[in-house]
C-alpha cells in the first residue's frame, strides 16, 4: 500500500503518509484503474476523475466508453488509455485493481444496469453521482448489491435521493446510519466531509477550502479515491486519504481554483506526505 491513512483519537482525518514505491515496481504493480466515460458531450467528468486518479498514483488508468466519447477524449488525453466499452465488461479483468462510475453517466435505467454488472465483478469501485442518483427510485435494488470495497460519494442532494428516510440534520449519524444501511462505505461530501464504513468506523475531514466548491470538484475527489483503491488502500482509507488530498488541493489552489487546475496540484500535495525517513 501506499499511504499510511492517520486519523486523530478525535476521528480527524490528519495528513496521510506516502511511501515511495519500491524501486522494482512497475506500472501494473503500482495498480490499473477503469474510469467509465459519459456519453457524447459529456466527458469532461470522468476526464477529470481519470487525470485524478492517474496523478494520485495509480500505475494505469483507462477510460472506457462509446466509441464518440472516446473520440472527445482523445483529443484532450495523451497519458490516459482509451477503450471501447463490451457488453460483459471483460475490460474488467485480474489486473484490474479499481473501477469509478457515476461522473456524467446520466441519470437513466442503462446507468443502473452498467452499476449492478460492474457490482458483480467484485471490483473494488467508486459509485459517484449520476450512478447513485439513477437508484433514486429504487434504493434497495443497489443496496442489495453493494459490497464492503465499494465507496459511495454523495453531496448532500445525491445523499438525500439514496437515503430519503435519513435525517441530514446530524451527518456524522446520517452518513453512519448510510453505511449500515448500504453496506458500502459512505463518504458524504460537504464543508466537512464524513467518512463512515459498515462496520462502525467514522471519520471527518475538516482541512479544506471553500474554494473547492466549483464544478467538477467532486469529479476529481472521485478519481482520486478510484487512484487509491488501485493502489492498495481499503475503500475507508482511501475515502479518507481522498478527502484530505482533496481539501489540500483546495487549501494550496485558493481564489480562482478550477476543477482543470487541481490534477496539476497533486505532485505538490504528495511531495509534501512523502515519507523522507
Ligand atoms: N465538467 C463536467 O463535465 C461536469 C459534470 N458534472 C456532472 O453533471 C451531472 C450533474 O451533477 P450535479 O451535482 O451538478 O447535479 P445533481 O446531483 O444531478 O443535482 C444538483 C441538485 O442537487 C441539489 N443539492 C443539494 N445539495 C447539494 C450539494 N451539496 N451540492 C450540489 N447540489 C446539491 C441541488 O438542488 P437544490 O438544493 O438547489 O434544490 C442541485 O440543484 C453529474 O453527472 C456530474 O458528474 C458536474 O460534476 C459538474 C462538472
Ligand atoms: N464550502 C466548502 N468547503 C469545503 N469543501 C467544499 C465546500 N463546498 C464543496 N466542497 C467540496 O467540493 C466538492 C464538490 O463536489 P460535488 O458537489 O460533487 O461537485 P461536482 O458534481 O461539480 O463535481 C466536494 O468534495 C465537497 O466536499
Amino acid at each position: 500500500m501506499s499511504f499510511r491513512c492517520k486519523i486523530s483519537d478525535k476521528r480527524v482525518i490528519e495528513r496521510p503518509v506516502l511511501l515511495a514505491p519500491p524501486a522494482s515496481t512497475h506500472k501494473y504493480a503500482r495498480g490499473s484503474a477503469i474510469v467509465f466515460s459519459g456519453p457524447p458531450l459529456r466527458t469532461g467528468a470522468s476526464r477529470l476523475s481519470a487525470q485524478a486518479a492517474l496523478t494520485v498514483g495509480a500505475g494505469l488508468v483507462t477510460i472506457v466508453g462509446e466509441y464518440e466519447a472516446l473520440k472527445e477524449h482523445a483529443a484532450q488525453v495523451t497519458a490516459i488509455m482509451l477503450r471501447e466499452v463490451d457488453p460483459d465488461l471483460a475490460i474488467i479483468d485480474d489486473r484490474v485493481r479499481s473501477a469509478l462510475l457515476g461522473p456524467g453517466a446520466g441519470i437513466s435505467t442503462r446507468t443502473k444496469e452498467a452499476v449492478l454488472r460492474l457490482l458483480q465483478k467484485g471490483v473494488p469501485l467508486v459509485l459517484d453521482a449520476d450512478a447513485l442518483t439513477s437508484f433514486e427510485l429504487q434504493p434497495s435494488e443497489l443496496f442489495g448489491a453493494l459490497h464492503d470495497q465499494v465507496v459511495l460519494t454523495p453531496h448532500e442532494g445525491e445523499f438525500a435521493r439514496l437515503f430519503p428516510v435519513i435525517d441530514l440534520a446530524d451527518r456524522f449519524t446520517a452518513a453512519r446510519l448510510a453505511a449500515e444501511l448500504s453496506g458500502a462505505v459512505v463518504l458524504l461530501k460537504g464543508a466537512e466531509t464524513i467518512v463512515a464504513a459498515p462496520d462502525g468506523r467514522l471519520a471527518v475531514n475538516t482541512y479544506a477550502s471553500p474554494w473547492l466548491a466549483t464544478a467538477g470538484s467532486g469529479d476529481v475527489l472521485a478519481g482520486l479515491v478510484c487512484g487509491l483503491l488501485a493502489q492498495g488502500s481499503s475503500a475507508f482509507e482511501a475515502a479518507c486519504i481522498a478527502a484530505w488530498l482533496h481539501g489540500d488541493i483546495g487549501i494550496r489552489g485558493g481564489p480562482g481554483l478550477t476543477a482543470d487546475a487541481m490534477p496539476g496540484l497533486i505532485p505538490l500535495v504528495l511531495a509534501a506526505c512523502l515519507d523522507k525517513g
